[in-house]
């Protein structure tokens, strides 16, 4: 039998250590909708809860992007297909594999190199050629996060402002201040060489004082404070703006009174204005959103590639209660070779049990749920890519977009559910699969209680993959599990 990698008493200096790992993990949660109460475990694993410390972790759509954002050091690789519905169906339909052909202002390229573009990624190739196009097309672009449209429209902003003209020329919308904040950024990076093209942020603390003229020609904002900065103060003057882009339309809408804001803001610019809009998913919400705010749109579409078990071995264990799926765990990872692993808890009450469970037992986990900051969660996921932990303990947040490639094995600590206790067939996916091409082979092992074995047969029926049952105790059984 292996050996278990963990085991030992936690002494005094532990409990300090554990303590203060805690209080450096555990902050007041200031997320980007406001403040929220503090939880800090007690190094019994018991919690001085005075929040929501029972409910399932809620994955907040504009949190997750900037995440993504925070996290990501390049392109994500595609090999998807490009669909493209033209506006005028007749009109060639071009697409460029350098930058150079699309004839760009000497500054502007030197911008672009600098940033370490060698070539268009898949969909700046298609996108590129219609977006600078004269006279403008709009536009609606969808592709997954990561694919390259901020900086394909920062592109075309920044291509069609005249920096000697001062007064607002391009609007951007995104749907937070932090995610406008991070767009404003690539704009900064991309036009360092654009002498005289300054950016401007419309968000909410961003205090202009009365009488002021707004020189800056790119103006960045959320929608209620655009909207406020056009009509109310009269800051901006709309019918000048030559581009309008709307980010993240699938976070936005998503936010109560953005698409009417934005809508609003819309009507009011120019017929000749050059309307773009981006969006990482197309429901059919998104869709009609978009139809809605852009006219004669050209619409391009990166598939993405589906998710699949296939290539994923299920196991799963039945046990009694929490003790007992702990020891199960450790066995299993005490019986194979294990690389780096995600632990999924469907509550941040369990995900902290089983952090400092783990972490008395002499483990390096990190935890990452709900009430962490963006930033805060950004740099346990670094940590985590970066190997100084292996095991990464955490809730729904990090079932979607979050993409740790070195992970071969997940576990399914609790099994994931909706609020009528129905298996949450998509995050079971999300949570262990991999898409078909990209797929290496992958490990999933789900710790059942007793009562929730028909919901695991659910999702065995659903995905109609075999999901095998393994006995704990059986270490060579265990053992002979590989990937
Ligand atoms: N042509 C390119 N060559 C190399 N890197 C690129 C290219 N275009 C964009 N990138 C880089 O790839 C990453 C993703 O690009 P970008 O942020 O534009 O994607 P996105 O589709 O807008 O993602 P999101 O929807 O999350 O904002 C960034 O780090 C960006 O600097």
């Amino acid at each position: 039998m292996a050996s278990l990698l963990w085991g030992g008493d936690a002494g005094a200096a532990e409990s300090e250590r554990l303590n203060s790992h805690f209080s450096n993990l555990v902050h007041p949660r200031k997320n980007l909708r406001g403040i929220r109460s503090t939880t800090v475990p007690n190094i019994d694993g018991s919690l001085n809860t005075e929040d929501d410390d029972d409910e399932d972790d809620v994955v907040d759509l504009a949190a997750n992007s900037l995440l993504n954002k925070l996290i990501r050091q390049s392109l994500v690789e595609s090999s998807h297909r490009v669909e493209v519905l033209q506006k005028d169906p007749s009109s060639p339909l071009y697409s460029v594999k350098t930058f150079e052909e699309l004839r760009l202002k000497e500054e502007l390229l030197k911008g672009i190199y600098a940033m370490g573009f060698n070539r268009p990624s898949k969909i700046q190739e298609m996108a590129l050629p219609m977006m600078l196009a004269h006279p403008p097309q709009n536009l609606i672009a969808q592709s997954q996060s990561g694919t390259g449209k901020t900086a394909a429209f920062v592109l075309a902003m920044l291509s069609r402002v005249n920096a000697l003209e001062l007064f607002p020329q391009c609007l951007c919308l995104a749907p937070t201040y932090e995610l406008a904040l991070q767009t404003g950024r690539v704009v900064e990076r991309m036009g360092k060489f654009c002498v005289d093209v300054e950016v401007m942020y419309a968000i909410r603390g961003n205090r202009i004082p009365r009488g002021t003229e707004v020189t800056k020609q790119i103006i960045i904002g959320t929608p209620g404070t655009v909207l406020d900065w056009c009509f109310k103060r009269k800051l901006i003057d709309l019918t000048k703006i030559r581009v309008f882009v709307l980010d993240e339309a699938d976070v936005m809408i998503d936010t109560q009174g953005f698409s009417d804001q934005s809508i609003r803001i819309q009507r009011a610019l120019p017929s000749e204005c050059q309307m773009l809009l981006f969006s990482a998913t197309f429901e059919d919400s998104v869709w009609q959103f978009a139809e809605r705010i852009i006219p004669d749109p050209n619409v391009i579409k990166l598939r993405k590639e589906e998710l699949t078990l296939n290539n994923i071995r299920q196991y799963y264990v039945l046990c009694e209660n929490r003790k007992d799926k702990y020891q199960a765990l450790c066995n299993i990872y005490g019986g194979i070779t294990i690389g780096q692993a995600i632990i999924f808890c469907q509550t941040r009450r369990n995900a902290k049990w089983l952090t400092v469970e783990m972490m008395q037992d002499g483990h390096q986990v990190s935890l990452l749920s709900g009430e962490l900051t963006v930033e805060q969660r950004a740099s346990i996921i670094q940590r985590f890519r970066d190997g100084k932990e292996k095991v990464l303990i955490t809730t729904n947040v990090c079932a979607r977009g979050i993409d740790v490639k070195q992970v071969t094995i997940v576990v399914n600590f609790d099994l994931p559910v909706n609020q009528s206790e129905e298996p949450d067939y998509e995050t079971y996916l999300h949570r262990i699969g991999r898409t078909g091409r990209f797929g290496k082979k992958g490990l999933a092992f789900n710790m059942i209680e007793v009562d929730k074995l028909p919901l695991l047969m659910k999702i065995q029926d659903h995905f109609n993959s075999n999901i095998k049952q393994l006995d704990p105790e059986d270490m060579d059984e265990i053992e002979k599990i590989e990937y």
